[in-house]
């Protein structure tokens, strides 16, 4: 991480939630199956959820309806559907990766601020942090729908750097997909990739990230 700030920390790390810190998919496609199954579909199953995963929990159930063939259902309707859902079990199979608890303290220990900017809808984000007890290590923390813009558009990294009159410069960007790298190139900041995470189906080094990594303590 040092080698991307002229050999110091970054004043700043933002960082994706959803296939960077936590491996959702388990719960979001019990969710998204069963608000297919209520409405009378075949379930998706973990694997293709996946790879509708990171625009946002309404782009999900598009995604859903859409395979699902499900015209005749409101977004809406299977929006709540699919909310209370996942709402009800959040965490239920939910994990922290391999290296997120050891960079999370590390970097805690050095004193760099750390923040989450995930897509994911801002009431299911702060619950989801708690239940993996890592909501400590954030100063800041913003979901899908706390700005006008979600990511691939920089205003969330934006309004984070700005609340802590940090510069983009002086900032890192941490993620597993297209949205996470357009996102900090068009708010200026590096970004590093991970492998592990979900980004459509898509290998991640078509992105163009700065850096790619395994595991999230290969940057302490
Ligand atoms: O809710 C999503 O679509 C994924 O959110 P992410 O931005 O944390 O990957
Ligand atoms: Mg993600």
């Amino acid at each position: 991480m040092k080698t991307l700030f002229d050999g110091q920390w970054p004043d700043l790390v933002l960082f994706d939630l959803d296939g960077t810190l936590v491996d959702s998919v388990p719960d979001l496609a019990a969710a998204v199956d069963a608000m297919l199954a209520q409405f009378g579909s075949d379930v998706a199953g973990q694997q293709r959820v996946e790879t509708w995963v990171g625009n946002g929990a309404q782009t999900l159930v598009e995604r859903a309806l859409s395979w699902a063939d499900l015209s005749e259902v409101s977004v809406a309707d299977a929006l709540a559907c699919f909310l209370h859902h996942y709402e009800g079990n959040l965490a239920g199979a939910s994990y922290l990766y391999k290296g997120v608890e050891p960079l999370l303290s590390g970097l805690k220990q050095l004193g760099v601020p750390m923040a989450v900017v995930t897509n994911k809808p801002i009431a299911l984000t702060h619950p989801l942090l708690a239940a993996l007890k890592i909501d400590h290590y954030f100063s800041a923390v913003v979901g899908g729908d706390s700005f006008a813009q979600k990511k691939p558009a920089p205003m969330p990294l934006l309004n984070v750097m700005e609340t802590h009159q940090v510069s983009a410069d002086r900032t890192l960007m941490v993620g597993d997909s297209i949205n996470d790298v357009a996102a900090a190139r068009a708010a200026g900041c590096k970004v590093v990739a991970v492998t592990y995470g979900y980004n459509h189906g898509e290998p991640i080094e078509a992105t163009g990230p700065d850096k790619i990594v395994d595991r999230l303590d290969e940057l302490l």
